[in-house]
């Protein structure tokens, strides 16, 4: 590279750190919840960046808390043992093989990826599950019918968070690690319950009083049924599209915490594009927010 190259690549990079600088000062300090869904991080490629902009907020003194999903990832390792994966209104009935598979592949191979990644890009991570030191306990879950009132659903040992004690999470970010947690949680005589990712980063949220709450899925946002992004989305809209069915599956219990946490006082709440490269740092970078922002109310 010849010198003035140099100059000139110089100066490009202090005019874009000085023209995102303000929007990331007024971070600092603040707790940001990311959800790294499993359907954000089937290309390593796109891991990678993940973990370089969790390093870079950290750095900038910024507080992320990562709780992973990793639901494609599953329905892999079930598949290897001859098993197929069953979902009832986005959450997955958890036998008791499946429960183990779960186990594996959640604390035991996407959580340690993470950290691991986040720690090659300069950052310092430490992987949690529900159980350590007593971060969520649930109970089984009585699934309500997201359309016919007063009809429940078995869904196996799937968890029903009843406590969040965030002290472990306050005790990692004192000693300057970025939480990364799996969203398994621990039940009287020691069971352990699947939760949801999306509901288990809401109720963290929730516990931490965050600044921000980010979804990070693989669509745009939430979609309208003509498949249009919705910008905003206020209660009276989300229940209307869960009724006509423009809302589902895995939208379903990702849509629901975020309208809890927004009610809960969590200060901005996006569901959000994880496939795009970098989509967390653009988005803590830029004053204008991507993907759905959920309100709390209709003002
Ligand atoms: N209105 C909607 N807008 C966007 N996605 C929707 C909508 N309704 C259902 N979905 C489904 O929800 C999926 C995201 O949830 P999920 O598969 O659980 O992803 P993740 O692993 O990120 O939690 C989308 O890929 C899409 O198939
Ligand atoms: C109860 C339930 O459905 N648990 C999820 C936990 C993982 C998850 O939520 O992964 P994603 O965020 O990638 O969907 C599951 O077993 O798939």
């Amino acid at each position: 590279m010849t010198d003035s190259s140099s100059d000139a690549l110089w100066s490009q990079t202090v005019d874009t750190l000085s023209a995102v600088l303000p929007q990331l000062m007024a971070l600092r300090g603040k707790t940001l919840v990311v959800k790294y869904g499993g359907n954000a991080m089937t290309d390593v490629s796109l891991q990678r960046a993940f973990a370089q902009d969790i390093a870079l907020l950290q750095a900038l003194g910024i507080t992320p808390v990562v709780v992973h999903g990793g639901g494609p990832q599953i329905e892999k390792a079930l598949a290897a043992v001859g098993k197929e994966g069953r979902f009832v209104h986005g959450m997955r009935y958890t036998d008791d093989q499946t429960m183990q598979v779960v186990q594996w592949v959640l604390a035991g191979q996407v959580q340690g990826e993470i950290v691991g990644l986040i720690n090659a890009a300069g950052g310092r991570a430490m992987g949690l599950t529900g159980r350590d030191g007593g971060l969520f306990s649930a109970t089984r879950l009585n699934l309500p019918d997201p359309i016919q009132p007063g009809v429940f659903h078995d869904v196996g040992w799937v968890g029903d968070i009843q406590k969040v004690d965030p002290a472990v999470i306050r005790d990692l970010q004192a000693r300057g690690y970025v939480p990364v947690i799996s969203p398994i949680a621990v039940g009287e005589n020691n069971q352990s319950f699947n939760v949801n990712a999306d509901v288990v980063a809401g109720e963290i949220a929730r516990a931490l009083d965050a600044e921000r709450l980010l979804l990070l899925t693989n669509t745009a946002g939430v979609l309208d049924a003509q498949g249009a992004l919705l910008k905003d989305l206020t209660p009276a809209m989300v229940d209307a599209m869960v009724k006509d069915g423009s809302i589902s599956g895995g939208m379903l219990p990702k849509i629901a915490s975020a309208l809890d946490s927004a009610r809960s006082g969590v200060r901005s709440v996006h569901i959000m594009d994880g496939r795009v490269p970098h989509a967390l740092f653009r988005e803590a970078a830029s004053p204008q927010g991507t993907g759905t922002v959920v309100r709390p109310d209709a003002a």
